[in-house]
C-alpha cells in the first residue's frame, strides 16, 4: 500500500479515536507522555497521518489487534528465530562433554587446565567481536540476513573444529563459531522484541532463553551418548551443523524481516503483510496505524551509524540503558553459572562422582526446567520482582555450596584432588545445593537480563545491546578462562563464596536502579529511565496498565456472558 499524506478511516474507526488517554512518562524533553485527550471527529474521515500516529496512544497501537492471546504465527517465528538461541546453547554446552572426552586427541597429549580453559574462551572472544558489530550489519542489511550470516559462520565453525587435530586449530574454529554465537546471542532477541506485542513480550522473548538452555542440556545429552564412543567428541560437534542448515533454508523462504527494518527500507507493503500474518485479528486500519508509527520514529531514527554510537553516551537516558542493561548481563555472568556450564564434567569427575557427563545432565536439566517457569511469570509478576526474589536464593545457594566444599576439601587443603575418595554424601549434598542454585539462576539472571532490548529506543536498540550484549560475553570470559585457576588459588569454596559476594553488590543494583518494565509499551518502557532510573514511578505505572487490563478483561467475559 501507498502510504500518502492523509488516510480515510470509517465513522467506527473515528470513534476509537476520540477522547484517547493514557497515561505515560514524561520524554527526554520533558513533554509528558500522555497521548493524547483530543477530539479529532471534525475531520469528516480524513486524518493526517501525523496527526494520527500523535493522537493515538503509540501503546494502543501496539496492542491493537492482538486478540485474546499471541497469534501461532508468531509463536512459530519467535521458535525458528529461537533457533539461533538453540544453538548458542548447544556450542557453549558442548564444550563440558568434549573436555571430558577429548583424550590425547588433540596434539597427541593430554589438555592441560590452561589448555581447557584456552579452547573454552576462544568462543567467547569471538562472541564478544561478533556482538559488538553484528548490530550494525542488522541495521544496514536487516535481522534476519545478519542471521543467515550467523548461520554460516557457524557452519565454518563447526566443520573446522570437528575436522581439527591440534589445539590451535581448535581455539580457530571455535573462535569463529564464537562470531555465529555472540551474533545471534545479540540478534535473536531483539529481532523477537520487536515482532512481539507488549502484553507477551517477555514470554516470547524468554523463550529465546528457553532455546538456549534446552541446546545446553541437548548437549549433555550428547555428550553422554557418545562419551564411550572413539572420537565421540568430533560427533558431539559436527551434530550441531545440522541447525544451521536448517535455519539458513527456513530464513530464506519463510521467516519475514522485522516490519520495522521493512518500514525503514521503505518496504511498506512487505511490512503490512507481515503484521498481517503476525496480528491475524488485526483490522487494515490497525495494521496502518501500526505501520505509520514505525514509519514516524524511522524518520526520526535514521541518523546515521556514528550519531546512533554517540548517543548512547551523550543521551542520559540510553546512558542510563547502557549501564543497567550491562550490569544485569555482567551480574547474570559474575554469579558464576558458566564455571558449572563449562567445567561441570570436570568438577564432578574430580570429585569422585561416577558419570560426570551426566551429573552435568542434571545442572543444565535443571537450568533449562525453570526458565520454563520464568517464561510462565515475566509479564505478569514483573521482571524486576523475579529477580528480587530469585537472586538472594542465588546468593543463599552459593554460599552453602561453598561451605559443603569447605568441609569437603578439608581433608586435602582445600584442594580439589582427582581421585581422592570424598565421602559420597558430601558430594551428593554438594550436587543438591547446586541444584538449588541453578534453579534460582534460571529464574530471574539466566533469562530477565536478555530483556535488555526493551530499555533502548528504536535509534539506538541495536547499538544499546550490542554493549550490554559484550559485558555479558566479556563477564563470561573472565569466568571461563579463569575459573579452574581461581578454584586453584582461592579453593572452590572461596571461588564459590566470591560469585556469592558479587551477586550481592548487583542485588544492591538492582534494588535501586532497575526500573519495571513489564506490560509496558516499548516506547514507555524506553521512557522509564527519563530523568532517573525512575524505580518507583515504573511500579506504579504497571499497577495502572495491570488494572487497566484486569478492567478490560472483565469487561470482556461480562460482554461475551451477555451476548
Ligand atoms: O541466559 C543464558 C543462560 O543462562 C545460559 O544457560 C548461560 O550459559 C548463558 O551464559 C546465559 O547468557
Amino acid at each position: 500500500m501507498d502510504y500518502p499524506a492523509e488516510t480515510r478511516r470509517s465513522s467506527s474507526d473515528k470513534q476509537s479515536l476520540d477522547n484517547k488517554e493514557a497515561k505515560g512518562f514524561a520524554n527526554s524533553n520533558g513533554d509528558p507522555m500522555v497521548l493524547k485527550t483530543q477530539s479529532i471527529d471534525q475531520t469528516d474521515g480524513i486524518i493526517d497521518v501525523n496527526e494520527l500516529s500523535q493522537v493515538l496512544d503509540e501503546a494502543e497501537i501496539e496492542a491493537a489487534g492482538q486478540g485474546k492471546g499471541t497469534s501461532l504465527y508468531l509463536w512459530a517465528l519467535t521458535a525458528f528465530s529461537a533457533i539461533g538461541g538453540f544453538l548458542f546453547g548447544y556450542d557453549t554446552g558442548t564444550i563440558s562433554s568434549v573436555l571430558v572426552v577429548i583424550g590425547r586427541d588433540l596434539d597427541n597429549r593430554v589438555l592441560s587446565d590452561g589448555d581447557k580453559e584456552f579452547v573454552t574462551s576462544a568462543l567467547t572472544v569471538g562472541a564478544i567481536v561478533a556482538s559488538l558489530f553484528i548490530g550494525l550489519v542488522g541495521d544496514k542489511f536487516g535481522r534476519k540476513w545478519a542471521l543467515l550470516f550467523c548461520d554460516i559462520v557457524f557452519l565454518v565453525g563447526v566443520i573446522i573444529q570437528a575436522a581439527c587435530h591440534q589445539k590451535m586449530v581448535m581455539a580457530v574454529g571455535r573462535l569463529i563459531m564464537g562470531l555465529g554465537v555472540g551474533g545471534a546471542a545479540q540478534l535473536v532477541p531483539v529481532y523477537i522484541q520487536e515482532i512481539a506485542p507488549a502484553k507477551h513480550r517477555g514470554r516470547l522473548a524468554v523463550l529465546n532463553s528457553i532455546a538456549i538452555t534446552g541446546g545446553q542440556v541437548i548437549a549433555y545429552a550428547f555428550g553422554a551418548a557418545f562419551a564411550n564412543v572413539t572420537h565421540g567428541w568430533r560427533y558431539i560437534i559436527a551434530i550441531g551443523g545440522v541447525p544451521p542448515i536448517f535455519q539458513a533454508i527456513g530464513i530464506h523462504f519463510f521467516m519475514p524481516e522485522s516490519p520495522r527494518h521493512l518500514v525503514k527500507s521503505g518496504h511498506y507493503d512487505e511490512a503490512e503483510a507481515a503484521l498481517t500474518k503476525m496480528y491475524p485479528v488485526a483490522t487494515p486500519q490497525e495494521i496502518e496505524a501500526k505501520v505509520m508509527v514505525m514509519k514516524r520514529h524511522i524518520e526520526i531514527d535514521d541518523i546515521g551509524t556514528v550519531r546512533k554510537v554517540k548517543l548512547l553516551w551523550t543521551d542520559v537516558p540510553t546512558r542510563r540503558a547502557v549501564f543497567i542493561c550491562g550490569a544485569l548481563l555482567f551480574a547474570q555472568q559474575l554469579s558464576g553459572f558458566n564455571s558449572l556450564m563449562y567445567f561441570s564434567g570436570t568438577l564432578f569427575a574430580a570429585a569422585g562422582l561416577n558419570n560426570p557427563t551426566a551429573t552435568g545432565l542434571i545442572i543444565s536439566g535443571t537450568n533449562c526446567l525453570f526458565t520454563f517457569v520464568t517464561a510462565g511469570f515475566v509479564d505478569r509478576f514483573g521482571r524486576r520482582r523475579l529477580l528480587l526474589i530469585t537472586m538472594p536464593l542465588v546468593i543463599l545457594f552459593l554460599s552453602v555450596t561453598a561451605v559443603i566444599f569447605y568441609v569437603m576439601l578439608r581433608p586435602t587443603d582445600q584442594q580439589l584432588l582427582s581421585g581422592f575418595p570424598y565421602p559420597g554424601y558430601q558430594t551428593s549434598l554438594m550436587l543438591v545445593f547446586m541444584v538449588f542454585y541453578v534453579a534460582s539462576y534460571a529464574t530471574g539472571l539466566g533469562a530477565v537480563p536478555w530483556l535488555h532490548g526493551e530499555f533502548f529506543g528504536t535509534q539506538t536498540r541495536m547499538v544499546g545491546t550490542s554493549i550490554s550484549t559484550a559485558c555479558a560475553w566479556s563477564g563470561n570470559l573472565i569466568i571461563s578462562s579463569t575459573f579452574l585457576k581461581t578454584m586453584t588459588a582461592i579453593t572452590p569454596s572461596g571461588a564459590f563464596g566470591l560469585y556469592a559476594g558479587l551477586t550481592f553488590m548487583f542485588l544492591i543494583m538492582v534494588y535501586f536502579l532497575y526500573p519495571e518494565t513489564a506490560m509496558l509499551s516499548l516506547e514507555e518502557v524506553r521512557s522509564t529511565l527519563d530523568g532517573g532510573f525512575n524505580v518507583k514511578k515504573s511500579l506504579k505505572v504497571r499497577r495502572e496498565k495491570l488494572d487497566l487490563w484486569k478492567k478490560q478483561q472483565a469487561e470482556q467475559k461480562e460482554r461475551a456472558q451477555s451476548a
